[in-house]
């Protein structure tokens, strides 16, 4: 389980990235993160993997504080956290094989580092992740020839070799053509669901998002406006996490428990 509690990110800048932020996110759930640009979504999801250091407040996961780990802790603990990104993040001169079994070089023993091998055992893992999104056979193929969701389908197989039981998505379809999007949703759904991966996507797609997460959080300003079922949101809801302000020390929601 992920748990926020009075979570308040500071940017050295000054600028009150989160603030008052309360939550539970359990094993296993498909959350999708909305809200405008600038309203806070990266820097949630950023917090959940120490990518932020949060200013005030805990955020514990799995029994774990995230807030004291330190050096190897951090490494150790990132291990279990898949990070997926808009621009997919591999290295595009070298084999799809390679850019999943990267995954495994934190593992390495300094010979097997220095040399470039991988065990049987990680290339069986690797490529049994390729398998798992679909692209076993481009497992020898160069990146810089692969589609974009193709790309995306990549990182996403590092991500699962790594063994995670939770994945942070950030905006991982927004350079993806809509049909493109579909496939790799599919494949987040699917990786949800068979796996038991809990799913933390923050994604500018409103209907993507209400169509394939079960769980919505809407942020506005740095708070979470809206925290509820996909299938609850309505038009009043959207507006609710998109446009105004909010007004200081006023929820604007009232008498549905499913709005903060
Ligand atoms: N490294 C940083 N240093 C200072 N301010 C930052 C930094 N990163 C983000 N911010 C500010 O924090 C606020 C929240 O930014 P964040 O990137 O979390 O928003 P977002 O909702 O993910 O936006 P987008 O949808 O455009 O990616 C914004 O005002 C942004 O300018």
């Amino acid at each position: 389980m992920i748990e926020f509690i009075d979570v308040e990110k500071t940017y050295a800048n000054n600028v009150k990235a989160l603030q008052n932020i309360n939550i539970k996110i359990d094993k296993g759930e498909f959350v999708a993160v909305i809200g405008l640009s600038g309203a806070g979504k990266s820097t949630f999801i950023r917090c959940i993997n120490r990518m932020h250091d949060i200013t005030q407040g805990e955020i514990i996961v799995d029994g774990i504080q995230v807030g004291a780990l330190k050096g190897e802790q951090i490494r150790t603990y990132r291990k279990r956290i898949g990070m997926i990104f808009q621009s997919f993040n591999l290295v595009t001169r070298t084999t799809v094989l390679k850019n999943v079994l990267v995954s495994f070089v934190p593992e390495l023993s300094l010979w097997r580092k220095v040399t470039g091998l991988f065990t049987k055992e990680q290339k069986i893992k690797a490529l049994t992740a390729l398998d798992q999104v679909g692209i076993l056979d481009k497992a020898y193929v160069r990146v810089d020839q692969l589609s974009g969701g193709q790309q995306q389908r990549v990182a996403l197989a590092r991500t699962l070799a790594q063994n995670p039981d939770i994945i942070l998505a950030d905006e991982p379809i927004a350079s993806l053509d809509p049909v493109t999007s579909k496939q790799v949703m599919d494949d987040f759904r699917r990786i949800n669901q068979d796996m038991n991966i809990s799913l933390i996507m923050n994604i500018h797609h409103v209907e993507m998002a209400l169509e394939y997460a079960e769980r919505i959080i809407g942020v506005r300003e740095g708070q979470i406006v809206y925290d509820g079922k996909a299938s609850e949101v309505t038009e009043e809801v959207l507006d609710h996490i998109y446009k105004g302000k909010v007004a200081e020390g006023t929820t604007e929601f009232e008498g549905k428990h499913a709005y903060v």
